[in-house]
């Protein structure tokens, strides 16, 4: 048996930029691959690396598509894939997926009982956004911060509380870009609003782990790692020192996803899943193990497919 592999480099423009803690984004790249078996069945994988994040750079992980024969072996293929490197944890997903894809029926999926969180613009747009998510039936919301002045987020905070619903749940996220003053001011504020605030996502940066397990033993608000565990490297680092608060997951960079299934079926953890702005092929992907994997009943921060302009394109 013989699988057909090809690739093609995709780029898309987000409808409204995504500001961060890391700078402004505004074109999502990633690579779309499909293997085709002998009897000509056809099936997609998405590899959306973000390297800001800690995985692989779009460029690595062309490199190692490149690198593969276009005509692949059933013998082989499961060799390939399961010899990704870890430093290529956008390709184990991608290339794992796919191959997963062929080898099911698509009925099995299922993932309407999820709950579903929306982005809401950084800053002072959030005001007049999380309405019409809201309308759309967005009951979690996801605002970040760390990107304007601390006193005027502070300021919008209070503003988005008074007007959010009662049964709105609020997440924000500091991607990292908080000190140790602003992460406890954040925090303190937080925990007035118990019932508001689902959690603060990655207040310091990656390097300080022992500092956030500090936090979230001190305060009532919960803390949720994010790019502190982008791959299961992190994550299962991370656990083994003593984590138990929430872990998000970004399928689409985090690795291999039956060595995810395996982590998330031998430890009872608290996990969000996340999307990385991937196309609709990497999304169902992401879903499905969201579907499988999802605990405690908590949002997944997929949003609707707003995200970018236009449909997606022919690949
Ligand atoms: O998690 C969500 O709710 C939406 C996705 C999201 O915020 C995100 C998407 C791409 C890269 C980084 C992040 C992030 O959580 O920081
Ligand atoms: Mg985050």
């Amino acid at each position: 048996m013989k699988y057909q592999f090809s690739f093609r480099n995709i780029s898309q423009k987000f409808t409204r930029p995504v500001i961060t803690n890391h700078g402004v984004w505004e074109i999502r790249e990633s690579v779309i691959i499909r293997l085709i078996d002998i009897k000509g069945k056809i099936s997609w994988g998405e590899i959306a690396p973000i390297s800001w994040f800690g995985s692989e750079t779009l460029e690595e992980a062309l490199d190692f598509c490149h690198q593969l024969p276009r005509e692949i072996t059933s013998e082989i293929i499961f060799e390939i894939i399961l010899k990704i490197p870890d430093k290529l944890p956008a390709c184990q997903f991608g290339f794992e997926s796919a191959l997963e894809n062929l080898q099911e029926n698509h009925e099995s999926l299922n993932y309407h009982h999820l709950n579903f969180s929306g982005l809401l613009p950084a800053g002072k747009a959030a005001l007049n956004q999380w309405q019409n998510l809201w309308k759309q039936g967005y009951k979690t919301f996801k605002w970040k911060i760390g990107v304007n002045d601390i006193t005027e987020e502070l300021a919008i905070l209070n503003l988005l509380i008074d007007q959010l619903p009662e049964s709105a749940k609020l997440r924000l996220d500091a991607n990292g870009g908080l000190d140790d003053n602003a992460a406890k001011l954040w925090l303190e504020k937080c925990d007035n609003f118990p019932n508001k605030i689902e959690f603060i996502e990655q207040p310091l940066p990656v390097d300080k782990f022992s500092e956030m397990l500090e936090l979230s033993n001190y305060y009532s608000t919960k803390i949720a790692l994010d790019e502190s565990v982008a791959t299961l490297q992190q994550l299962e680092n991370c656990y083994q020192q003593g984590w138990r608060s929430i872990f998000v997951i970004k399928p689409g960079i985090v690795g291999s996803p039956s060595r995810l299934r395996k982590f998330c079926q031998q430890h009872q953890i608290d996990v969000v899943f996340s999307s990385v702005f991937e196309t609709a092929i990497g999304r169902q992907a992401a879903l499905k193990l969201a579907a499988e994997l999802s605990s405690n009943n908590r949002a997944v921060g997929f949003g609707i497919n707003h995200y970018f302009t236009g449909s997606i394109p022919n690949v």
